[in-house]
């Protein structure tokens, strides 16, 4: 089994993508991680370097074509789902679980906002309206998720009970 966390920057896939795979005793993947490590870049860096077109097509690349063990939990980007047809690919390669949060409870969780270029000179008002603004482009691809949870105060044990609950259900129905 592979699980795909998606969700907007801040709602806390690299948190629980580890947790996760502590209870699952699997590896954990991190997208964000991978492209740090194989670019010799920063996020914000390869923004630099590259532009945003740049970084999409790369992600992209990397997300079909990283070699996945047969059971592990992966953190995508937050905005990996949004392009080309990433989110598509992820429900046939594996359960995708979108971790859902409000846009004030996601400004709360962003203080690093430097590591992130997308939001590096916000404030928290800015940041508040940006998230509003880009949330509603991108829930359309965030909702394709095969499992919607609310993010919020959630643990790692009832996130597992979920996924497992939602690949059951998933066999009996196909
Ligand atoms: N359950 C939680 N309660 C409180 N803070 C949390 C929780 N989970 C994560 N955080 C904090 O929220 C911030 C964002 O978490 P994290 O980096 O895991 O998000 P992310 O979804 O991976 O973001 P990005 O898309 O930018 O990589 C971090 O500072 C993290 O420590
Ligand atoms: O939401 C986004 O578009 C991004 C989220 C991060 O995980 C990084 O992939 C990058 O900062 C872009
Ligand atoms: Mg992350």
């Amino acid at each position: 089994m592979k699980v795909f966390l998606i969700g907007f920057m801040g709602c806390g896939k690299s948190t629980k993508a580890k947790q996760l795979a502590h209870r699952l005793e699997c590896p954990v993947i991190d997208l964000d991680a991978e492209i740090v490590a194989k670019s010799g870049k920063t996020i914000a860096e390869y923004f630099e370097a590259y532009g945003e077109s740049g970084f999409r097509n790369y992600e992209s690349e990397m997300l079909k074509t990283y070699p996945y063990p047969e059971t592990c939990v992966i953190a995508t980007g937050g905005g990996l789902p949004c392009f080309f047809d990433n989110m598509d690919w992820m429900n046939a390669n594996g359960e995708t679980v979108y971790l859902q949060m409000e846009p004030a409870q996601l400004v709360s969780r962003l203080h690093n906002r430097h590591k992130r270029p997308l939001i590096k000179d916000m404030d928290d008002e800015q940041l508040l309206a940006f998230i509003q603004v880009k949330l509603k482009e991108r829930d359309q691809f965030y909702t394709k998720a095969k499992l919607i949870i609310n993010a919020f105060d959630l643990d790692a044990e009832k996130l597992e009970e979920e996924i497992v609950k939602g690949k059951a259900s998933s066999v009996v129905n196909h």
